[in-house]
C-alpha cells in the first residue's frame, strides 16, 4: 500500500527545474555515536532520536506560505516538485529519496512564514544503517555515489566553530514579566470557570542574550544526548527537542504520542519511587487535562483510519526535567479507491492545533490565546519535521525549543494548559521546567 499520490500533478508551467536525487548505502557511522557526529554545522536541518534520523545540509529549494491553508499549500507544491523528479533509490526506507523538513507557523493568522526546505545532502541512520541522499537541481549533475560522497564532504569540510557558553550570557524577560504571565494565567482560568472552554494552552517566552554567536550544532547535540527519547529538531533557526509526537506516517500506519499532565522533577523526593505516579496518574486534575487532549486526537484521527489502538491509561514518561502523562496511539490509515492512504501532511491539516498546545474548544481557545498570551508564537507549538516522496513523515509538535532569532539572540517559548483549578504560580514555574532543556543546553541560568 502506498500512501496518496503525490506524483498526481504535472509540473505548473515554468516551474523551476526538476528535481533530482540520488541515495546510497553509506558506511562510517559510529555505531555509539551515530548521527551526532554529523552535527558540526549551525544551519544544519536535524531529525534525531535515539542517535537514528536525519541531518540535512544545504538548500536545493525552498517554499514558503502563510494563512490557514499552509499544511494543503505545502503538500501541493510538494506534489508538483516531485512530479517530474527522478529518484535514484537503493535503500527505499522511510526518509531516503527525496525530502523535505519542513516548520509549520502554530497560527492560520501569524505572519510568521511556514516552509518546506529540500536539502542538498541528508546523512540518515536507520535502525543502525547509515545512508546519504544528495539531491541537486542541476540537470548536469551526475548522480552517483562518489557525487554524493563529494558533496557531503564539501558540508564536513566547513565545520561551525563551536564556542563554549560564556559568563556574560544572560536570560532577559520576553514579552511578559512573571507577573504579566501569571496574571494571563488568571484571566485564562477565569474563562474556564466561566465555562466558555475547558482547558486553554498559555505561553510565554524568555531571551537568552549571548555574548558570541550561539553554537547551534553543540546545543543539538546537549539535547539529542540527554534528551534521547525526544525528538531533537532543527529547521532554519527553529531549534528544540520535543517530547510530543503530533503524527508519524510510515506506509499505512499512523502513529502519535500524546502528552498532558506536568510534573516537575527538579526538588520531588529522591527517596520515593511512586512520587510520579502517584502525583500525576492519581491526579484527577491531570487525568481530566489528558483525558481532554487524548480525546480531541483519537476524534479527529478516527475519519482517516480503519482501527486505532491506545492503552486504557495514561503511562508517566521520564524526562530528565519533567515527568508527563503519556498517551501512544497507533491507527491503521484506511485507503482510498485508489489504494492511497493520506500523507502525513495531510494528518497535520486535520490535528493541528491539538489540545495539547491549544485548548478546548479548539476555535474559542484559539480566540483566547490571540487575545491574551500578548505573544507571537511563531513556529512554537507548530509541527515541526519531515515529509518524503511516498507522504511518509514525522512531525513533531515545535515544543522545549527556541528561535535563533540573530546570531546572539535567542527566544525560548514555554507553556502550560490551564484547566479549573489551575493556580498561576504553579504554572508559572511549570514553564521553567519546560524552558530547562534549551537552558541547559544553552548553558544559561536564571
Ligand atoms: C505547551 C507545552 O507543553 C504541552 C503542555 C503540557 C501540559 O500542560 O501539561 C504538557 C505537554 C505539552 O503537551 C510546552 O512545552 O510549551
Amino acid at each position: 500500500m502506498s500512501t496518496e499520490s503525490l506524483t498526481a500533478l504535472t509540473p505548473a508551467p515554468g516551474q523551476s527545474r526538476a528535481l533530482r536525487s540520488i541515495t546510497v548505502a553509506h558506511g562510517g557511522l559510529d555505531p555509539r555515536s551515530g548521527l551526532l557526529d554529523y552535527l558540526v554545522r549551525n544551519d544544519a536541518h536535524t531529525w534525531i532520536r535515539h542517535n537514528g534520523g536525519m541531518v540535512g545540509y544545504g538548500e536545493t529549494k525552498r517554499f514558503t506560505v502563510t494563512g490557514p491553508d499552509r499544511f494543503t499549500r505545502g503538500q501541493d507544491w510538494w506534489r508538483r516538485e516531485l512530479a517530474g523528479a527522478h529518484v535514484v533509490d537503493e535503500l527505499g526506507v522511510p526518509g531516503s529519496g527525496l525530502i523535505a523538513f519542513g516548520s509549520f507557523a502554530f497560527s492560520k493568522t501569524s505572519a510568521h512564514e511556514s516552509r518546506l526546505i529540500v536539502p542538498e545532502v541528508v546523512v540518515g541512520c536507520t535502525d543502525g544503517r547509515g545512508w546519504l541522499t544528495y539531491i541537486t537541481d542541476d540537470p548536469e549533475a551526475e548522480l552517483t555515489a562518489e557525487a554524493a560522497e563529494t558533496a557531503l564532504a564539501a558540508y564536513l569540510l566547513e565545520p561551525d566553530e563551536q564556542y563554549p557558553p560564556s559568563p556574560g550570557d544572560r536570560l532577559a524577560p520576553g514579552v511578559l514579566s512573571e507577573d504579566e504571565y501569571q496574571a494571563v494565567v488568571a484571566e485564562g482560568v477565569r474563562h474556564v470557570h466561566d465555562g466558555e472552554l475547558s482547558k486553554l494552552v498559555l505561553a510565554r517566552d524568555v531571551v537568552a542574550e549571548l555574548e558570541r554567536p550561539v553554537s547551534t550544532a553543540r546545543v543539538l547535540r546537549e539535547l539529542a544526548v540527554r534528551y534521547e527519547d525526544c525528538w531533537t529538531y532543527a529547521v532554519d533557526g527553529l531549534i528544540g527537542s520535543t517530547p510530543e509526537m503530533l503524527i508519524k506516517v510510515e506506509n499505512n500506519t499512523a502513529q502519535a504520542r500524546v502528552l498532558a499532565g506536568t510534573l516537575d522533577r527538579a526538588g520531588a523526593p529522591a527517596a520515593d519511587p511512586g512520587y510520579a505516579e502517584r502525583v500525576l496518574a492519581g491526579s484527577e486534575k491531570q487525568l481530566h487535562e489528558h483525558q481532554i487532549a487524548i480525546d480531541s486526537l483519537t476524534g479527529t484521527l478516527e475519519p482517516f483510519t480503519s482501527s486505532m489502538t491506545s492503552h486504557s491509561e495514561p503511562f508517566v514518561l521520564q524526562l530528565p526535567n519533567v515527568w508527563h502523562l503519556a498517551s501512544d496511539v497507533t491507527a491503521n490509515l484506511t485507503p482510498d479507491g485508489d489504494g492511497h492512504v493520506p500523507t502525513s501532511l495531510a494528518l497535520v491539516q486535520a490535528l493541528h492545533p491539538t489540545a495539547a498546545v491549544c485548548g478546548t474548544p479548539t476555535t474559542v481557545a484559539g480566540a483566547l490565546i490571540r487575545e491574551l498570551e500578548h505573544l507571537q508564537r511563531g513556529p512554537y507549538a507548530g509541527p515541526v519535521g519531515w515529509i518524503d516522496a511516498a507522504g511518509n513523515g514525522e512531525w513533531g509538535i515545535a515544543l522545549r525549543g527556541a528561535v535563533v532569532e540573530t546570531p546572539t539572540r535567542v527566544r525560548l517559548y514555554a507553556g502550560c494548559g490551564i484547566v479549573e483549578g489551575s493556580r498561576p504560580e504553579a504554572e508559572l514555574a511549570e514553564t521553567w521546567s519546560k524552558f530547562r532543556p534549551m537552558m541547559e543546553a544553552l548553558g544559561i541560568s536564571r
